[in-house]
């Protein structure tokens, strides 16, 4: 605890009162402010570490022992016997569907791949050098100005038409971010193809030929769709709760989570980490990284690594890395410089006392990257595609809000600034 006096004001008293500041502790320190205002306390938890912001029926995280479960069923068991957009039902709806049930859905939200074709004009305002996540956040919130049967967030059928558009809609305005970034005309998708070979004929195809998407880069692209798809209240998917929680449209919240995921401490690591490798560049040099990384005066951090949840590894991770073998085989490149980097990383952080001291292991974004490299995927479209994973994880979460009773999400605050002064006019300062 510090010696530092916050001022704290509440609501229904006229004056503020001076409480103690705590620091350097993790956890929240709850300050109780009952006995001034008769209105309870207030928990001071900066990054919400210990913070419950809703109740969910949809995933849950044993960050101690690595245990990962969608609707109950483990990560592991899904990403070997399931698909995407299976697991997106699974995801929205609580159960795995029947037969029927799934081609029904299916195929509903093969229906909706398309934009409209005002949204192209769009992409024509930005420059050709745009960063794709950049395009993302606003292309994906203009979907509000063309979709008006999707707005009324009272009325299910609107809700679920939003659904099923923001899962169609999002690979196909992802591959139309990196067309624009070369230069090449955009695809349309071609709805006799599933859904992540269809993002890969958007992306690679071109109109003057047939598109030939390798099956096993479709698998793995749907594996990596799939690794993504929910991770409860992250930084991302409670952005999503609290947008919605105004009453924001869904187009708007998932605009939202797409910004909040851009930053390299969440989504934007699967870039971070691919730049990181390829700068190390050869396995004789990680000690100097690992030695950059516990250096308390420099702020590298071996991206890829550490979790706020798992103290232990992240299950996703070790799905991943075997994935990345399995596809780097397929492909002839089992010798891939930066898969013999990336595991030799991890051996030896997980031999060393400061990563053990910390917990710091291998986390969803470490190998994916990998991956998409081998798929051809370029680094600026990493985070985009983590994106389209997220966007069946942001939309059932918003979705179980709304159909639930909540309220406006509103934190409070520890006042740390000026007492009350008076304005000093300009010719007195
Ligand atoms: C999809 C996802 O969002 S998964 C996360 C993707 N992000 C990354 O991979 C980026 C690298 N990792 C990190 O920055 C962090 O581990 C986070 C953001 C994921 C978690 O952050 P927090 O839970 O807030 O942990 P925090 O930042 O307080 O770190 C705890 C300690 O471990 C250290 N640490 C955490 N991650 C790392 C890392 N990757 N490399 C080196 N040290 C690390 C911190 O310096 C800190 O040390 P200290 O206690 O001596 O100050
Ligand atoms: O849960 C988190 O904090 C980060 C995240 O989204 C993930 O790991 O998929």
């Amino acid at each position: 605890m510090s010696d530092k006096k916050a001022t704290l004001t509440i609501d229904g008293m006229d004056e503020a009162v001076e409480l103690p500041i705590y620091s350097g502790t993790i956890g929240p320190d709850v300050v109780d402010v009952g006995s001034l205002t008769g209105k309870g306390m207030f928990t001071y938890d900066p990054g919400f570490v210990s913070t419950a912001s809703c109740e969910s029926q949809i995933t849950y995280i044993d960050g101690g022992k690595g245990v990962l479960l969608h609707r109950g069923y483990p990560i592991e068991q899904l990403a070997e016997h399931s698909d995407y957009l299976e697991t997106c039902y699974l995801l929205l709806y609580g159960e795995l569907p029947t037969k029927e049930q799934k081609d029904k859905f299916v195929s509903t939200v093969t229906n909706h791949t398309m934009v409209h074709e005002q949204l192209a004009h769009f992409f024509n305002g930005f420059r050709r050098d745009s960063h794709p996540m950049a395009i993302m956040c606003g292309v994906v919130g203009a979907l509000s100005a063309f979709y008006h049967d999707s707005l009324d967030i009272s009325d299910e059928q609107h809700r679920q038409v939003a659904a099923f558009r923001l899962i169609a809609k999002m690979p196909t305005l992802a591959a139309m971010s990196y067309k624009f970034s070369i230069g090449q005309p955009f695809m349309y998708p071609d709805n006799s193809m599933g859904y992540a070979e269809n993002f890969l004929h958007m992306m690679f195809g071109v109109p003057c030929e047939k598109s030939n998407i390798s099956p096993v880069l479709a698998d793995a692209m749907d594996k990596i769709f799939l690794l993504h798809a929910d991770h409860e209240q992250n930084a991302s998917t409670s952005t999503v709760r609290l947008a919605g929680s105004s009453g924001a449209n869904p187009f708007a919240c998932i605009a939202a989570g797409i910004a909040a995921l851009w930053g390299p401490s969440h989504g934007g690591a699967n870039e971070a980490v691919l730049d990181m490798l390829q700068e190390i560049g050869d396995v004789s040099r990680i000690d100097e990284f690992v030695a950059r990384a516990k250096d308390k005066n420099d702020p590298f951090r071996l991206m890829g690594f550490g979790h706020r949840v798992y103290k232990n590894f992240d299950p996703r991770a070790k799905v991943m890395k075997k994935a990345a073998d399995e596809v780097l085989a397929e492909l002839g490149l089992e010798n891939d410089p930066l898969l013999a980097i990336a595991k030799r990383l991890e051996e030896i952080a997980l031999e060393d006392e400061y990563f053990i001291e910390k917990k710091l292991y291998p986390n969803v974004d470490f190998y994916s990257g990998i991956i998409l490299k081998a798929i051809g995927i370029p680094t600026s479209m990493f985070t985009v595609i983590f994106a389209v994973g997220r966007t069946i994880g942001w939309i059932a979460h918003w979705h179980e809000m709304i159909s639930g009773s909540y309220r406006i999400g509103r934190p409070r605050q520890l006042y740390t600034g000026h007492d009350k002064r008076d304005f000093v006019p300009l010719e007195d300062r």
